[in-house]
């Protein structure tokens, strides 16, 4: 759950743990703030006082460090939830989380399922002025907006319906195809939110495929497959794919990134952990922001690659890394 500071995020997040109950879903919730005191949890443990609750003070998410988010989920994950909430602080950018949830620790345990983004309707359109100075910030903010599931245009008790309008024309020029809700007090019906989670008892399991002449086994983190021209109904638009990789293949640095930059467009961010070379070496591989780089790195797993992108086609992304793998077993 993301949103700038005072949106209606805790208040969204209050009224989704009240109701997590009516849906069969046993909740825990991530929360992370700015400054050392803990105001908003303290609300939450006032009105949910044995919330399953794990808290990141003091920094935002995004900054902190990626043991520290997975050693809270692990935490969280101990009693076994259906649902993790997690709650951003005001100036993160969701981008940052989905990248913490895909490290290897956490990978075959939790699956994004929506991004929500929480507007403050009296506000929301003056952030670009107030924030000209702050080019990150505002494009924090806007990121917050375009990779949103769901919209929340909260506190419109506060706008006229002249103005509500134009706002939701504003939006609409960010992101034309997910849910846009105006609402008061973050209320909605949470049917659509929740509908499509499952009780953790009768949650199948992911979508899983071996396939010994590719020696690539693969594990569909999102068994949604979006296309290009289909909206996604459910399941988040940010989708991350993750590609475990043969012990026994190894490959060049070159080819992976061929491969990045023939989909760089579409990809938000990609990492992996891959044995390159015929030394078989293993390297950390980072590629954010069109840039790559490479870390020789002590890991012992499985090799492996995660791809993260707004909107991909999962499929013909899966297809052409099949089809690489036997172009290079054919060279
Ligand atoms: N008038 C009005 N006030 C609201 C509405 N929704 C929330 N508020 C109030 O706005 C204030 C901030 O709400 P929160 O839910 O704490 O917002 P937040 O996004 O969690 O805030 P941070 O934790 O600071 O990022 C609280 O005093 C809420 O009662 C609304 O629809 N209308």
């Amino acid at each position: 759950m993301s949103g700038f500071l005072g949106s209606g995020k805790t208040t969204l997040l209050i009224r989704m743990l009240q109701e997590t109950a009516d849906f069969n879903l046993v909740p825990a919730v991530l929360m992370n703030e700015l400054g050392k005191q803990d105001v908003d949890g303290h609300l939450l443990q006032e009105a949910s006082p044995d919330v399953n609750l794990a808290k990141l003070l003091d920094g935002c998410i995004c900054c902190s460090k990626k043991s520290d988010i997975s050693d809270a989920i692990k935490q969280l994950l101990i009693r076994k939830p259906d649902v993790i909430f997690i709650e951003l602080t005001g100036v993160a950018n969701p981008e940052e989380i989905v990248d913490a949830l895909t490290e290897p620790v956490l990978l075959p345990y939790v699956k994004l399922h929506k991004v929500i983004t929480v507007l403050d309707a009296e506000n929301v359109l003056d952030y670009n002025s107030i924030f000209a100075s702050d080019r990150e910030l505002v494009h924090t903010l806007r990121r917050q907006m375009e990779v949103a599931d769901v919209l929340i245009l909260n506190k419109i008790d506060l706008v006229s319906d002249k103005l509500l309008k134009t706002i939701e024309k504003t939006i609409r020029k960010y992101n034309e195809r997910s849910l846009l809700l105006p609402t008061t007090h973050s209320k909605f019906d949470l049917n659509l939110i929740f509908s499509d989670l499952q009780p953790r008892q009768s949650q199948l399991v992911s979508s899983t495929s071996f396939n010994k002449n590719m020696h690539m086994h693969k594990i569909i983190k999102s068994t949604h497959e979006s296309t290009d021209s289909t909206p996604s109904a459910s399941f988040s638009r940010i989708q991350s794919i993750s590609i475990p990789i043969s012990i026994e293949l190894s490959m060049s640095q070159r080819f992976i990134e061929r491969y990045l930059a023939d989909w760089g467009s579409k990809l938000l961010r990609a990492k992996g952990y891959l044995m390159i070379g015929p030394q078989r070496e293993t390297f950390l591989m980072q590629f954010a922001g069109k840039r790559m780089n490479w870390q020789p790195t002590p890991f012992k797993g499985t090799p492996y690659l995660v791809l993260i992108g707004l909107d991909l086609n999962v499929r013909t992304l899966e297809e052409d890394w099949e089809n690489r793998l036997l172009e290079l077993q054919h060279i």
